[in-house]
Order: structure tokens, then C-alpha cells, then sequence
């Protein structure tokens, strides 16, 4: 091994930068994405020697050339051991076998029940190792449909330095991921609703990033897909279960159930890197705009429909710009002039090369009928509970066509705990909450209900804000 790569934005047109200053700037000041100026390569016996590697020394490994602008090999090892010390299940990503072919991978084991922990719990690590080699006052700002904003303040509550402001769509996200989040009390964490969309609050954050009022009063930075060192934590437990299942002598595939196209994206990354993937499904629910950007080249906003798999009800998915910069040969300023064609028409097209190119995806989309006679299959066969998002993956998979002797890795990325109405009306069965959640009906809710507009959000940031 191999290069170093620094950062490059999507757009061009800000400046690269090293590990350490991607992460604590999250979006490039151009608007774009940061991703690798080039990927990390992994030769067939150096994956073979990471099989019968631990989590913490995987994650070591798969991160450690995109973060040694910054980190060295030791400091690394210590935040990942602190981020995934805090996961219930020691194999931190555990597999569950289904079938001859289907496996469930369990991404839900960390402190907020979803797989946002995963990257999470490692970002919180570095904004810390970061601001305590270069103390400031770091302002978070992030949307969530519900579960990145929990995962994200269990992350950073009560962290010196951090204060956090998550914006989520009012009343279109389950009463448990909206306790998670609003009954922390910590004084650096600032809940917001907005009477809006998910993809409303994500535009809101995008332009806050692109302010010259905020960001000339605030240091800001992202918790969203949109940071690079998000995708990268999600990288490794692609490895993690290929690893386990036979490769690099065998392929394997993955479907991944999909709204900003962050996780999908992690998978695409592991392929890049040498990690031999079959196929990585990209599972969406009724919010389908990237089925019909992979199916047909259709990638037109349509207006959000509340769903009970609520986190994937997203039409306008962020990653997705870190894709077409690819297909695209790299080029920003063709990247740039497709995202302001699309953020002024709300609509793109995607040529049948590009889609070649796209190959490795297969897109599926999932309706509430499937979805719900997906979780009673799975209970009823495998006494396995799974939450909406996950069945949404399953069926995606049980109707994709990849040939049997392919091993076929559904992310299970909640607990369906988190969706207990969902569940309960698919399977009969109310999930309980695992006891390290605590008494979380019992606690007190803090949150702060804005109107759908950008400057009632940033004047509430701007005057609430502690500007160190
Ligand atoms: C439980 C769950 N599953 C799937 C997704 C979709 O993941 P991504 O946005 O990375 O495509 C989300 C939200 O991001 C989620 O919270
Ligand atoms: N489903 C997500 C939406 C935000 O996605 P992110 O991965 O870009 O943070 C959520 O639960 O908030």
C-alpha cells in the first residue's frame, strides 16, 4: 500500500485539503463534496491477510491511507477502540445467516440503535482528537429523518467545543427516534423541527454552508453524509462482511436499503479499492428518484411521501453528486454546471453511458405492500424481527435475480425498535427497546418548532449560538 490521497471537491473549485481539515469543514466551500483525489488500492493477498482481522484493527487498516495527511496509525487505533467500545455486540457489524445465500448484517448494535452510529461515534472521536490539537468553537449543523440526529448528539453531547443544531421534518419521524434526539439536555445541543420535508431541512443546511452571515460569525461544520470521514467509517464493515464470506476469492453483493446515497456509496468505495463486490442493490422505498435515475435515467424531483420507512423518505440524495462526479471522468466543472442545472430545474437526465458505467448498481424500489409482507416473511421463516428500512433491502434482494451462489448481505440498518408502530402492524410483534435506552417515554423533551423558512432557521442559529 499505496498513496495518500488528499480531498478534491465535486465542483472544482475549492481548495484540496488534508484529512483532518475535510473533516472539520464538511462541505466544500464551492458547494460541492469532498471525496479521495484517487481511491486507496488493496492487492488480492493483502485483503487476504485482513480476514482474520478484529473490527478495530479492520477499520484501522481500510481508513488509515485516506487519514495519514493527518492521523498516525496509533491515534487511530485509539478513537476507533473509543467509537466502537461503545457498541453492544463485540463483532460491532454482526452477520445473521437467512438461507443458503441471504445474510443480514446488524448495523444497529451502537448506542442510538442505527447504523449512523457506526460513523458517528468515530466523528465525534476525531472532532475531539482535531479541536484538542486546534482548539476553536466547532458549530454543527445537520438535517436528519431521524436517525443521524440521534446518532450525531449521542456523538457530541456534552463535548467542549461542539455545539450542535439538527433540523428534522416535524412530525414525520417516529416518537422514538424524536425522543433520542429532543430528550438530550446537554446545553450545546439544539433540536429544531421544521414544518417541511427532510429535503427542505437539507437544502437549509446546504445554504447555511454557502452564508457569508454564518460562516463568518461561526466555524461550521457537517454530521451529514456530506462529510467525507461519515462515508469512510461506513467503508469498513463492507470489508468486514466480504471478508467473512469468502472474499477476496469470491464475490459477494450487498443490498443496501437507500435515501441520500451515503451508505451505497461507502459500498461503491470498498469496490473501488479492490474489494471484489458483485452488485450493491440500491433498495428505495415509494421516494424513488434514484430507481428511476438508475432504471432509466430519470432523476426529477417529485414531492415527498411520508412513508413508515421514514429515514429513506428523501428525494433529493446528497451522495449522489460523489457518483456523477465519477462517471463523469472527474471533471468538476462538468459537475458543477449538472448540480446548478438541477438545483434550478429540480431535474437531470443520465445518459445511457453514464448508466453503463453504473453498472455495478441495480436499482429496486419497494412499495408499503411489499414492505409489510416482507417483515411478516422474515418473521415467520426466521423468527427474525427486522424494522421497515431493512425490509425494504430484503425484498430488494429476495427478487433481485443474482445468481444463488453469490452471498447476499441485506443491511439491517436500524432496530426495529425504533419503528415499533411500523412492526407491530406488519407482524403482530411491539419490539421492546433495549435496556440501554433507558427510561426514554419517562424524560423530559426539549425542541424548537421553526416555519418551513431559511432565515427563520439561520437567525435562530445565528442568535442562539455560542460564539465562543
Ligand atoms: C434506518 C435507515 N436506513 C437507511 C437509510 C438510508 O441511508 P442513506 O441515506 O445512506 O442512503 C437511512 C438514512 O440515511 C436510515 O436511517
Ligand atoms: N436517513 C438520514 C438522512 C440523513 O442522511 P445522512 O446519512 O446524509 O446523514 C437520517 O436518518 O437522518
Amino acid at each position: 500500500m499505496q498513496n495518500h490521497p488528499s480531498y478534491i471537491s465535486t465542483r472544482g473549485d475549492a481548495p484540496s485539503l488534508n484529512f483532518a481539515d475535510t473533516t472539520m469543514t464538511g462541505l466544500a466551500r464551492d458547494g460541492g463534496l469532498y471525496v479521495p483525489e484517487s481511491w486507496p488500492q488493496f492487492s488480492t493477498e493483502e485483503l487476504r491477510e485482513m480476514r482474520s482481522l478484529s473490527y478495530v484493527e479492520l477499520a484501522v487498516r481500510v481508513m488509515s491511507p485516506f487519514t495519514a495527511s493527518s492521523l498516525d496509525e496509533d491515534e487511530l487505533r485509539i478513537l476507533c477502540t473509543a467509537a466502537y467500545g461503545r457498541f453492544s455486540h463485540d463483532a460491532v457489524t454482526p452477520l445473521v445467516q437467512l438461507d443458503g445465500q441471504n445474510w443480514l448484517m446488524e448495523l444497529f448494535h451502537g448506542p442510538t440503535l442505527a447504523f449512523k452510529d457506526v460513523a458517528l461515534q468515530l466523528l465525534g472521536e476525531l472532532f475531539g482528537h482535531f479541536l484538542q490539537k486546534n482548539p476553536k468553537k466547532l458549530t454543527i449543523v445537520g438535517a436528519t429523518s431521524g436517525d443521524t440526529g440521534s446518532a450525531a448528539i449521542d456523538g457530541v453531547a456534552g463535548r467542549d467545543n461542539v455545539e450542535i443544531f439538527m433540523l428534522h421534518p416535524h412530525g414525520r419521524i417516529s416518537e422514538v427516534q424524536r425522543r433520542q434526539m429532543t430528550t438530550i439536555l446537554a446545553p450545546n445541543v439544539h433540536n429544531i423541527a421544521i414544518e417541511g420535508s427532510f429535503d427542505d431541512a437539507q437544502a437549509m443546511v446546504k445554504r447555511i454552508f454557502n452564508d457569508g452571515d454564518v460562516t463568518g460569525t461561526l466555524n461550521i461544520s457537517a454530521v451529514n453524509s456530506i462529510n467525507w470521514a461519515r462515508l469512510l467509517a461506513q467503508i469498513v464493515y463492507y470489508f468486514y462482511a466480504a471478508l467473512r464470506l469468502g472474499g477476496p476469492d469470491r464475490k459477494v453483493a450487498f443490498s443496501v436499503p437507500t435515501g441520500n446515497f451515503g451508505d451505497v456509496f461507502a459500498g461503491y468505495a470498498a469496490a473501488q479499492m479492490g474489494l471484489p463486490i458483485e452488485r450493491l442493490i440500491v433498495a428505495t422505498n415509494i421516494n424513488d428518484i434514484l430507481y428511476r435515475a438508475l432504471k432509466n435515467g430519470d432523476y426529477s424531483t417529485s414531492t415527498v411521501t411520508p412513508t413508515d420507512a421514514p429515514s429513506m423518505d428523501i428525494q433529493v440524495s446528497s451522495n449522489f453528486e460523489r457518483l456523477l462526479f465519477d462517471l463523469e471522468g472527474r471533471d468538476g466543472a462538468t459537475t458543477s454546471a449538472r448540480m446548478k442545472w438541477f438545483e434550478k430545474m429540480n431535474k437531470m437526465v443520465l445518459s445511457s453511458d453514464m448508466r453503463s458505467k453504473a453498472a455495478l448498481f441495480q436499482p429496486a424500489r419497494t412499495d408499503a405492500n411489499e414492505m409489510q409482507s416482507t417483515m411478516l416473511w422474515a418473521y415467520e421463516h426466521y423468527g427474525q424481527i427486522i424494522d421497515p428500512h431493512t425490509a425494504i433491502a430484503l425484498h430488494a434482494a429476495r427478487h433481485s435475480g443474482i445468481e444463488s451462489g453469490v452471498p447476499l448481505v441485506t443491511l439491517a440498518t436500524a432496530h426495529p425498535a425504533k419503528f415499533r408502530d411500523a412492526v407491530e402492524k406488519s407482524t403482530g410483534i411491539r419490539p421492546s427497546l433495549p435496556k440501554r435506552i433507558g427510561n426514554l417515554f419517562d424524560r423530559e423533551e426539549r425542541l424548537t418548532i421553526l416555519p418551513n423558512e431559511y432565515e427563520a432557521v439561520r437567525d435562530f442559529i445565528l442568535k442562539t449560538a455560542d460564539q465562543g
